[in-house]
């Protein structure tokens, strides 16, 4: 039906408010299954997701969808290729969450230079360690980012002010340099680099990317950061590199297989749990009170803008 958007995701009300004011007619089914989802997808044509509903060629070809909102940045969970091809537009809104996933990235930073995770831990469990949890000063860093978009400059410009040297590599994007990062070769990240963050969208081309060999042509032992998605960094690459003292520590929002019981089932699961020297979060980087509401918001300003109702 023209105008009719299935929601299968939790969205702030601001989407289908303003939607509505746009003449389109929502409905509102948060946590609905992909299987009956399939069922009445045909009904309608438009889908709004987050990024756990997967949408692939077999949904696409149920359906006659004109348009898919992806509340939030990744597309990875979307064959944009197919549905590009099919004439869908596809709308995101990494605009709504990059201001969390800057600050996100920047807490991880903090919290692992400074041990203050692990402290916090440790008195708990009655251990008063100081010489242990001495910390490294960001000052007179050089920060790598990796993939400069939405996230990698929202990032970069959280550091300023930091008295760091903010350096950052993007694969299909130059002339990027501003007062906040200044563009260089991979090559220059690698030799050059203190602290390495990931921004960049899982591919097929980065399923994978960081793994032995990427971490050890680094020249000086680095904090890693990765608040991209977890497929990007093999797990036990990252523990093998904090063994190897490559990696000093790292602070992981995202990992290779999420959420429980699967989780505890990774073969690395249980040495990273142990390890000190790592800091998790569950996926919430882009997830914060503030980034709930703009996310709907601005997908409903971009589907506004698409002219389609
Ligand atoms: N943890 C979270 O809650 C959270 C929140 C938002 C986004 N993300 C993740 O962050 C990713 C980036 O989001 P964004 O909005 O900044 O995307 P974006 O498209 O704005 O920027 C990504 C940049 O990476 C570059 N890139 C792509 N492949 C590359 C490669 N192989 N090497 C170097 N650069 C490469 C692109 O050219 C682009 O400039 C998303 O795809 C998503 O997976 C996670
Ligand atoms: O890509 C994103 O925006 C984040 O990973 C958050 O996605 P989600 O809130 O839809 O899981």
């Amino acid at each position: 039906m023209k105008n009719h958007i299935l929601i299968v995701d939790d969205l702030h009300p601001a989407f289908m408010e303003q939607a509505e004011a746009l003449g389109f007619t929502c409905n509102y089914q948060p946590g609905m299954k992909l299987e009956e989802a399939c069922a009445i997808i045909h009904h309608y044509d438009g889908l709004a997701i987050r990024s756990k509903f997967q949408v692939d060629k077999a949904f696409i070809d149920r359906a006659n969808l004109r348009f898919i909102c992806r509340a939030g940045a990744g597309m990875d969970n979307i064959d944009e290729d197919y549905a590009l091809a099919k004439g869908i537009k596809l709308i995101n809104a990494p605009e709504g969450n990059m201001d969390a996933v800057g600050e996100h990235a920047m807490g991880l930073l903090l919290s692992l230079m400074n041990n203050i995770n692990r402290g916090d831990a440790e008195i708990r469990n009655g251990k008063w360690l100081r010489e242990e949890n001495r910390g490294h000063e960001l000052k007179g860093k050089t920060v790598g980012i990796i993939g400069y978009g939405h996230m990698g400059s929202s990032f970069a410009k959280r550091l300023s002010g930091f008295g760091v040297l903010v350096i950052a590599y993007d694969k299909y994007k130059t002339g990027f340099s501003n007062q906040y990062a200044r563009e260089v070769s991979m090559e220059e990240i690698v030799r050059t680099s203190d602290v390495l963050s990931l921004h960049i969208p899982l591919t097929k081309e980065t399923s994978g990317l960081v793994d032995d060999e990427y971490l050890f042509h680094f020249k000086k032992p680095i904090f890693l950061l990765n608040t991209a998605r977890g497929k990007v960094v093999k797990t036990q690459a990252v523990l093998n590199a904090i063994k190897q003292g490559k990696i000093i520590a790292a602070g992981l929002d995202v990992l290779e297989v999420e959420k429980f019981p699967s989780l505890a089932e990774q073969e690395w699961f249980e040495e990273l749990r142990q390890s000190g020297k790592v800091i998790l979060s569950p996926h919430v980087a882009g997830w914060t009170f503030e980034s709930y509401r703009k996310i709907s918001e601005v997908m409903a300003r971009k589907l506004g803008e698409l002219g389609l109702s």
